[in-house]
């Protein structure tokens, strides 16, 4: 199956998130299957919180941003009735407001899931609901507000 971000244009691909031209960047990929998108990651050692052993809260947050503005975009098409690879140039959606609530530290070293959720299509506003699980214990949870890009924006 084609990741959510594969279906970019290629003017896309730099995304510190997402990009795979971008070999800093973490190269998220998401999916979408049965109305729930997944994203599975394992952050670097790099990313250490303050507490040993705990993943830094802002890369939790990124984490959830890239994954909820690809999760709006699948949304989008999908209510639409067409699928994100079947669009020369699918919605492009970026992070207007994302809310995150930290419900347990994050442990480092395991491969972490994050999930997105539709909450609701208004036009160009999109709202998804975000959790992030490691170890099947809810580590974060979040509420993303994305806008669809402009045409030629
Ligand atoms: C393209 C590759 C994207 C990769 C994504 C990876 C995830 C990211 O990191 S994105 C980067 C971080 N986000 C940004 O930089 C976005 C910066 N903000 C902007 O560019 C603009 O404010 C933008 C595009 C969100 C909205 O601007 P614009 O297109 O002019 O829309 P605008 O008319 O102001 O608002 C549209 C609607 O959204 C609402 N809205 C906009 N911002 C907010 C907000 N923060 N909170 C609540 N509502 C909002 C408006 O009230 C309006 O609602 P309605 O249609 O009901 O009146």
């Amino acid at each position: 199956m084609k990741a959510i971000q594969d279906c970019y244009p290629p003017k896309y691909a730099h995304c510190y998130g997402c990009g795979h031209g971008n070999p800093a960047g973490y190269q998220l990929k998401s999916y979408l299957q049965e109305g729930i998108t997944q994203a599975r990651f394992t952050p670097g050692m790099q990313y250490s919180g303050g507490v040993p052993g705990h993943v830094y809260g802002g890369m939790i947050a990124s984490l959830l941003d890239c994954h909820g503005t690809a999760s709006a975009a699948a949304f989008a098409s999908h209510e639409r009735g067409v699928a994100m690879e079947e669009q020369i140039e699918p919605p492009r959606f970026v992070t207007a407001s994302l809310k995150v609530d930290f419900k347990n530290p994050t442990p480092q070293g395991v491969e972490l899931l994050v999930r997105g959720e539709l909450i609701s299509v208004e036009g160009r506003k999109v709202r998804v609901a975000l959790s992030l699980h490691a170890n099947d214990v809810v580590c974060a949870t979040g509420e993303m507000l994305a806008i669809e890009l402009r045409a030629g924006a």
